[in-house]
Order: C-alpha cells, then sequence, then structure tokens
C-alpha cells in the first residue's frame, strides 16, 4: 500500500508520522515543492522507526512526482493556512491554483489513487477537485468533518467531566467557523444522550467551541492546528487501506443527499478500499436541516468564487 502525502508541513508530516506509526502502508511520500524540505522531514521521520517501532518506508521529494507514481491514496496538504482572524475561506485565492495543479500532477502518476482533499478551504477545494478531475466522486475525499468530531469529543468529555472513551459525537456540514453542524441530539455518553447530563447552556457552549475549534487554535498558535488534523487523515488513510467500512463524516460531491445538489460537504460516509463506499442518510431534526442548509448556502457562496 502506497500513500502519498502532498505537502510536507505541519499537517502533511503529523498526517505521514501518524501513517507510519500506525504501520499498516508499505510506503509513504512525502513531496513538497520547497526544496529538499521533504526529503530532510522524510529522513527525520525515518529515523524515529527503531524508536517507534514500524516498517514503513517513507521517502521525500522535492516536487517529483515521479517518485509518487503508482500511489493508491493520495492526500493533498498543499497551500497556506490561517492566520490569526483570518477565515479559512480567505485562503481560497492561493490553494486553489496550488490544489487543482497537485491534484492533476499526482493523478498524471497515478491514475487509480483515491484523492483526501485537506488544504483549506476544504469543501470548497473538494468541490474544485471533483470539478477538474472528472475522478468518480467516490475517490475524492474531504477531511473536515473527522476533525471537528474529534474537537466536539473533546468539548463534550470536558463539559461532562467524563473520559474521551465514553463520548461519541459527530459534526457535518462545512468546514468552517460557522458552517459546521455538531450534531449535539445526537451525542452521547455510553449511549444515553448528554442531554441527560448537561442543560442547554452547557450543550451551546460545547457546540460554539466545537465551531471554532480551528480558529481557538490559530489564535494559540498564530497558525493552523497539526496534531488533530495529520490524526484525522491518518484515520481516513488507513479505513481505506484497511478496508475498514468506517463510517466518518467527510466532504463528497452530493447529488440529492440531504436534498443537497452540486456541493461537497461534510456528510456521514462509510469509507473503505473504494473510498466512499456509501453516503449515510441519518434522520435530522428540522432544527439540524435548517442549519445544515444555512451551512450548504454558505460553501456554496464560496464555491462561486472559484474560476473553473
Ligand atoms: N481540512 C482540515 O481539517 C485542515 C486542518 C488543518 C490544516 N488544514 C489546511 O491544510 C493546509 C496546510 O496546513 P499546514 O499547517 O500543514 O501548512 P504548512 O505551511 O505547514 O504546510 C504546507 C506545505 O505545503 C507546501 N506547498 C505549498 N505549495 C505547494 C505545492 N504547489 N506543491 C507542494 N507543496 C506545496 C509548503 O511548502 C508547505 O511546506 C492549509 O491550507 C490549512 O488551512 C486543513
Ligand atoms: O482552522 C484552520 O485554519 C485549520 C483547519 O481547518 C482546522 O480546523 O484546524
Amino acid at each position: 500500500m502506497k500513500v502519498t502525502v502532498v505537502g510536507a508541513g505541519a499537517v502533511g508530516a503529523s498526517c505521514a508520522e501518524y501513517i507510519a506509526i500506525k504501520d499498516f502502508a508499505s510506503e509513504v511520500v512525502l513531496l513538497d515543492i520547497k526544496e529538499g524540505y521533504a526529503e530532510g522531514k522524510a529522513m527525520d521521520l525515518m529515523q524515529t522507526a527503531s524508536l517507534n517501532g514500524f516498517d514503513t518506508k517513507i521517502t521525500g521529494s522535492t516536487n517529483d512526482y515521479s517518485k509518487t507514481a503508482g500511489s493508491h491514496i493520495a492526500v493533498i496538504t498543499s497551500g497556506i493556512p490561517r492566520k490569526p482572524g483570518m477565515t479559512r475561506e480567505e485562503l481560497i485565492g492561493i490553494n486553489a491554483g496550488i490544489v487543482k495543479t497537485v491534484s492533476q500532477n499526482l493523478l498524471e502518476h497515478s491514475p487509480e489513487a483515491i484523492i483526501i482533499v485537506v488544504s483549506n478551504p476544504m469543501d470548497t477545494m473538494t468541490y474544485l477537485v471533483h470539478k477538474t478531475t472528472g475522478l468518480p466522486k467516490n475517490r475524492i475525499i474531504g477531511m473536515g468533518g473527522a476533525l471537528d468530531s474529534a474537537r466536539f469529543k473533546y468539548r463534550l468529555a470536558e463539559a461532562l467531566e467524563a473520559p474521551i472513551s465514553d463520548v461519541d459525537g459527530m459534526v457535518i456540514g462545512g468546514h468552517s467557523d460557522k458552517g459546521m453542524v455538531p450534531l449535539i441530539g445526537h451525542a452521547t455518553r455510553n449511549s444515553v444522550k448528554v442531554s441527560e447530563f448537561l442543560n442547554q447552556d452547557q450543550m451551546d457552549y460545547v457546540v460554539q467551541e466545537t465551531k471554532v475549534g480551528g480558529a481557538t487554535l490559530t489564535g494559540l498558535l498564530g497558525t493552523s492546528a497539526w496534531y488533530a488534523p495529520g490524526a484525522a487523515v491518518s484515520g481516513l488513510v488507513q479505513a481505506i487501506a484497511c478496508d475498514q467500512k468506517k463510517m466518518f463524516p467527510c466532504s463528497t460531491f452530493l447529488e440529492g443527499e440531504y436534498g443537497l445538489n452540486d456541493i461537497c460537504i461534510g456528510v456521514p460516509v462509510i469509507l473503505g478500499k473504494n473510498g466512499i463506499e456509501k453516503v449515510v442518510e441519518i434522520e435530522l431534526s428540522e432544527a439540524e436541516k435548517a442549519k445544515m442548509q444555512e451551512s450548504a448556502e454558505g460553501v456554496s457562496k464560496t464555491n462561486g468564487l472559484l474560476e473553473l
């Protein structure tokens, strides 16, 4: 199983490290445009192999896509992250061109690859890849909801004063500060609805802190987060590589599901060897449906900025 990660920066290198440590891939190729950067990150990571106990071979490439040939899965993290005070959507002017070129370069050498899009604004970048590559929609996956759901569980566990292993919850909708839809009504503590334990103010706080989770960290770090994003991507890669049939919220191209068309946005999907094996349509409350519709309007507005 060969995996390529384009962008050997904070998220890409973290993703590569988590994939290696999980040791399900034979090879991970890190590619970056900065001279020597991917090679350096790969060598540094390989020098953890005896310490972290993995056999995965990590190699680096400075913009030579021939090294990525035959990749089964390709992750796109190339592009700029936001600075404090920015929205993800403000990155479109620079990242759209990068993501378009990178996806084309990847597919030239790995025409059968499954593409996972990470670069922001992620839902719109996923839509861009869908529109410009012509790949079947099951092979284009946007990562955002898996990360947002991890932050949702973090906030739920904090509010519940419970171990994170007791908590479950999912975030759907757009991967944006205003557009996320944390499904608080579905969230549970060991199969018991969290509304049995938390009052409305506490639940509202969890939802709001989840929605701005990325911005909160960007404010603290001065750049985007990378550990949880890298871990979230590695989970999607593993589900595909190991044909796990696991359900994640991922950005995918919709054709009527959830009443939405011609958009990539976060919905529950089953991930396996074919990428998106199935879109799962769950029962939403009227309020959740309205939030999803509003979220989709925001994503479509950003999509409109693309020069397709
Ligand atoms: N979807 C999500 O949940 C999520 C989470 C975290 C970060 N992000 C996004 O991921 C992207 C990367 O974030 P980061 O913190 O890793 O940034 P970073 O600056 O640390 O890394 C980005 C890397 O991309 C490289 N790059 C730029 N143009 C390239 C090109 N044409 N080809 C190959 N490599 C290129 C840069 O040299 C840099 O090393 C940002 O757009 C960020 O907003 C998304
Ligand atoms: O928030 C960001 O700028 C990066 C990413 O989308 C995140 O949610 O961490």
